[in-house]
């Protein structure tokens, strides 16, 4: 049984201050299948969580059910003292969130489709359209202010949905892997914005697959696996309870309990076999994932 927890910091900072969100045994289930089971989560503002876990842990949903998206769920989350169950609309006021895929509407330029979230959220035009200008060319997007989006590489997109996400100035900001499709130089300028972010107090709750980045932004990192709490704390906690390693290599302890490398040797020894649907089932049987889920005493 493992369990990594951040009992001092929790302590500490629910002497100091009240929840921003608080997530109380939340489950979700698709049909018979249950993807979340009971996470309980306080998050205080200004935190910036890593969100992590392998493909399927239910990362997407937990930030799907967090933003009013998915309304059937167990368990109770209120965020700012106010209940996502009885009132979503104010809760979705207070979040910005930036989906891992979403549909723009491409025929418009990214100008227009920003003004148009701008219109949504009720921000006073003149300011909206100076602060949609100044985010765009931050991103270096100066040049195609008024180029229909159909035209825009993924990166191009993911930038104009980051913009989307945080436009109305929310005091909570909800990324699903911010970082995909982006340029190194992008990268870097969005791990420099979220710490500015926190700076100035904005709470930040990020999925990500990219553990190098993970590692060096956040205060606080939760890693989920088949929809349960593995681990919650820093990355230092998570250092000192599973000895000096890289997030990656953590994760990979946590999350797996065969060898990938062994998995890695069977996929290109199929390859080059050619059987390559016999050479995932045993590159799936090598990795052996995920491990049995166990949970975090975090509270
Ligand atoms: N609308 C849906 N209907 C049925 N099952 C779903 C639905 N959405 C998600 N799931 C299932 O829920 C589980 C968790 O999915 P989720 O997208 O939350 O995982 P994730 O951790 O975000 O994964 P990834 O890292 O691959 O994005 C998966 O088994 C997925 O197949």
């Amino acid at each position: 049984m493992f369990s990594v927890c951040c009992k001092e910091r929790n302590f500490y900072l629910s002497g100091m201050m009240e929840p921003i969100i608080r997530i109380v045994q939340l489950s979700k289930s698709f049909g018979e299948k249950q993807v979340l089971k009971d996470i309980s989560l306080d998050i205080y503002p200004g935190q910036v969580i890593g969100y992590i876990g392998p493909n399927g842990a239910g990362k997407s949903t937990t930030v799907k059910i967090l933003c009013g998206l998915l309304p059937d769920f167990e368990g109770s989350i209120t965020v700012k003292g106010i209940d996502l169950r009885q009132e979503p609309m104010e809760v979705k006021k207070l979040v910005g969130y930036v989906p891992e895929l979403a549909d723009l509407y491409e025929v418009l330029t990214p100008v227009e489709f920003l003004e148009l979230i701008a219109g949504l959220h009720q921000l006073e035009p003149a300011m909206a359209a100076d602060r949609i200008q100044k985010m765009l060319v931050a991103f270096g997007l100066g040049a195609n202010l008024h180029q229909r989006m159909d035209t825009f590489s993924k990166g191009m997109r993911q930038k104009v949905l980051l913009i989307s996400g945080l436009l109305h100035d929310p005091d909570i900001i909800i990324l699903d892997e911010p970082l995909s499709g982006l340029d190194a130089n992008s990268v870097i300028i969005v791990k420099e914005l979220i710490s500015q972010l926190a700076a100035q107090g904005k709470t930040i709750f990020y999925c990500s697959h990219m553990m190098d980045v993970v590692e060096k932004v956040s205060d606080r990192i939760v890693l989920i696996n088949d929809g349960r709490i593995l681990a919650d704390g820093s990355f230092e906690e998570l250092q000192e309870s599973m000895g000096k390693s890289s997030l990656e290599n953590i994760f990979a302890q946590l999350t797996s309990t065969g060898s990938l490398g062994e998995a890695a040797t069977s996929l290109m020894a199929a390859f080059h076999s050619g059987n390559v649907a016999s050479a995932v089932a045993a590159a799936d049987a090598a990795a052996d994932s995920p491990a049995s889920p166990v949970k975090a005493d975090h509270e």
